[in-house]
């Protein structure tokens, strides 16, 4: 086979084997906050928590995995072993969430929680192992398929291998909330009980004795895939260019700095003559090919602090951005978005920005760029008489790139403010933490005057039976600042009752046909989150067995109220009245599209480019190890958004927003001045020049040392002869 045609053989099967990889592991963080929500029954601090960790973890592993592939197994062997942690793992944790294993009584719930918690939890360790192991050795060894002059071709199949990973992530997103048996919420779930809080319903059910989620199927298949991409890549095993490792390169590194750094310390009286690099002063002890290496890795590892900042805005995608939608409307006439469908909208824009980018900009700026080089022709011989051509050129485009990358994902944060300050004029106002909402239903068939103990009276009339809309009923909440108040009716005779208002809380006072039987229900404080509606049945006294069904289209994060008299008979369905408590939200899920577009637009120029750049920057025994601290950067900017919503809660959720904005455009400042300075190198020309120069030292060596014996036999024969 010829050689070009190997090569994109092997390109196509690390393709195949990335994107079945991800859909496996987009695949199943999509179900995973569900799964510790409603099957372990975790509640959503601890669920969120948990999850957030597992994706910390996922982006510190592979450092493990890089030490590993560049000190001991190579790539090639540290993919498969680590594929078949990774599978393993997956397949424990499809059969944790299988809850028939341990419901002896077959009630619908697992009875021993506790191993079903651990079987998940080894299930999640090793998941992490293998897919943070995987990562940085999957960029490396596609890398490596290519030889130094195809640069253009390398830039490509980053391009294509970050396409892929988007690929796969957009089917998982798609297919595993299927498989797990996600429904549509066009369909209303029962209504809680009375006298409780409205809960939001979205789930379907399935299962062997009893009904469950599908957990097992949205586990299960995502192990299926790894498996088959792991046979599809051991396949084309006879295909692949493998590197060997050369031993314990890690270790080396270490010690080399260590050593510097205690020689340097040693050294630190004015007497001792500087040198170029603090590096340099492991000089004594070690070759100086490693040393240079060190160089090369520190230079890009310096360069790398800033980063973490971009990753920190990218990845409240998931988290702020999906909270914004739910306080949106996802009617997109056809068909209904749900917030976190909205997540989509980045792959989908991937698959169709980084050919655009890659096709039409990226050759269009070249383009500008030859024009600007063409320029510089005429200026060639005076730069480069003053030795200033070289640091020009050397200091293109990647970090320029990289840069503009950080400013367009600074401007996607300035869109999602713009857009929260549009939704906050539509949000109802929630008590704050130090108030109480009160809301009062009047059940009592005619109207009836309310005072509280603080304010003024209100008259309050009683609601006429009727099931149309058009009658629909909307009550404003009263703020209070105290907890306990007194409620006075003005019936005959007065009905005066104490009330214990819940701080921070929203409830509502139901008066019902015998009023001083009145009692306090509590709302939801917060919209309806994922874009669900809230319903809730409030009963005078319930006569109970009657049925009536109607059928009537809610608003997205709308919240409502259904007012049924004690005396309602089956032919007085009319007499149902509906309170509207919340208003569906009215700022639509488009218009979280312009920032979605700068921020993935931000991915490729930051993302794609800073892969390429690691792998070119590495030398050759530490390529993985770069592309695990690229990666690095992410989990950093993970844990910095973990820090920063804890500590600095803005009481505006779009001053956060500018607030983040300003950080990474101070960022990117800091990070061009970083970039100017970074002189873009070439590690395999700089290795043969210091293996060239060892060899031609050791040859010298060598001739000198002959030179030194044939004098020492040339004095001794002298010698002899004198004698
Ligand atoms: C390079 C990685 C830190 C991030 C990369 N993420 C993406 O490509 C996203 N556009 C995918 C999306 C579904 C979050 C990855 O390798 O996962």
């Amino acid at each position: 086979m010829p050689a070009e045609d190997l090569r994109d053989k092997n390109m196509e099967e690390t393709k195949r084997k990335k994107k079945k990889k991800r859909f496996s592991y987009y695949g199943m963080r999509a179900v995973l906050v569900l799964y510790f929500r409603y099957f372990l029954l975790w509640d959503s601090d601890l669920s969120t928590s948990i999850y957030h960790a597992f994706v910390a973890l996922c982006y510190l592993t592979p450092i493990l995995g890089a030490i590993i592939a560049d000190s001991w197994l190579g790539k090639f062997k540290t993919i498969i072993y680590l594929s078949i942690v990774y599978a393993v793992g997956q397949v424990i944790m499809a059969v944790s969430t299988i809850h028939d294993i341990t419901d002896t009584d077959r009630d619908g719930s697992p009875d021993n929680l506790t191993l079903h918690i651990a079987l998940s939890m080894l299930g999640l360790f090793l998941i992490a192992l293998g897919t943070g192991g995987i990562k940085p050795c999957v960029a490396a060894f596609g890398g490596d398929q290519f030889q130094e002059h195809q640069s253009r071709q390398l830039n490509t199949f980053f391009s294509v291998f970050y396409l892929c990973i988007n690929a796969g992530s957009l089917l998982s997103t798609l297919i595993t909330p299927v498989l797990r048996g996600a429904r549509s919420l066009s369909t209303l779930p029962e209504p809680p009980p009375p006298h409780r809080a409205p809960e939001t319903f979205s789930t379907q059910q399935c299962g062997i004795h009893t009904q469950q989620q599908c957990y097992p199927l949205a586990f299960g298949v995502p192990a299926a895939l790894m498996v088959v991409s792991l046979v599809v890549f051991i396949a084309g095993s006879g295909m692949y260019v493998k590197t060997d490792p050369e031993g314990n390169i890690m270790w080396s590194v270490c010690k080399c700095i260590g050593f510097a750094i205690k020689n340097r310390f040693r050294h630190r009286s004015k007497l001792y003559p500087k040198r170029e690099h603090w590096m340099d002063w492991a000089d004594e002890k070690y070759d100086k090919l490693l040393i240079a290496q060190i160089k090369m890795v520190l230079k890009v590892l310096f360069l790398y602090i800033p980063l973490p900042m971009f990753w920190t805005l990218f990845d409240q995608k998931g988290s702020r951005w999906t909270l914004q939608a739910t306080t949106m409307s996802g009617d997109f006439g056809g068909f209904i978005l749900q917030p976190d469908q909205m997540q989509t909208v980045n792959p989908i824009l991937i698959l169709t920005l980084v050919p655009i980018m890659d096709r039409l900009v990226f050759p269009l700026i070249q383009k500008c760029g030859l024009n600007f080089r063409y320029r510089m022709t005429r200026l060639k011989e005076t730069m480069l008489r003053k030795q200033i051509l070289e640091p020009l050129i050397v200091r293109e485009h990647p970090l320029k790139r990289m840069t503009v990358g950080m400013l367009f994902a600074a401007a996607a944060f300035v869109c999602a403010a713009v857009v929260q300050v549009e939704i906050d004029k539509t949000l109802p106002d929630f008590p704050s933490s130090s108030q109480s909402q009160l809301k009062v239903v009047n059940m009592y068939g005619g109207s009836l005057g309310v005072r509280f103990s603080s304010g003024e009276p209100l008259t309050i009339h009683s609601y006429e039976a009727s099931l149309s809309c058009s009658s629909q009923s909307s009550v404003d909440y009263l703020t209070f600042d105290q907890q306990e108040i007194t409620v006075s009716l003005t019936t005959d005779p007065v009905i005066t009752n104490p009330l214990r208002l819940i701080r921070g809380s929203r409830q509502t006072l139901v008066i019902p046909a015998e009023p001083e039987r009145m009692y306090l229900e509590e709302d939801i404080n917060s919209k309806p989150k994922e874009g669900k509606n809230a319903v809730r049945r409030a009963f005078t006294l319930s006569n109970g067995h009657q049925s009536c069904e109607f059928s009537r289209k809610f608003g997205f994060g709308s919240s409502y109220t259904f007012l049924v008299p004690a005396d309602v008979f089956s032919s007085e369905c009319e007499s149902v009245k509906e309170v509207e408590d919340m208003e569906p939200n009215s700022v639509h899920m488009a218009l979280q599209i312009p920032q979605y577009f700068l921020m993935t637009s931000g991915e490729v120029l930051f993302s794609v480019t800073g892969l390429q750049f690691s792998y070119s920057q590495a030398p050759k025994n530490m390529k993985s190890v770069l592309q695990a601290g690229w990666l690095c950067t992410n989990a950093v900017g993970n844990i910095i958004v973990l820090i920063v919503a804890e500590l600095g809660k803005l009481p505006k959720q779009w001053a956060e927003y500018v607030l983040f904005a300003s950080l990474l455009v101070a960022v990117s400042i800091i990070f061009s001045i970083m970039a100017y300075f970074y002189t873009y190198i070439d590690p395999a020309e700089i290795e043969a020049q210091i293996l060239k120069e060892q060899h031609l030292d050791t040859e010298d060596e060598k001739k000198e040392k002959k030179k030194e014996e044939t004098l020492e036999m040339q004095d001794k024969e002298v010698k002899q002869t004198k004698i």
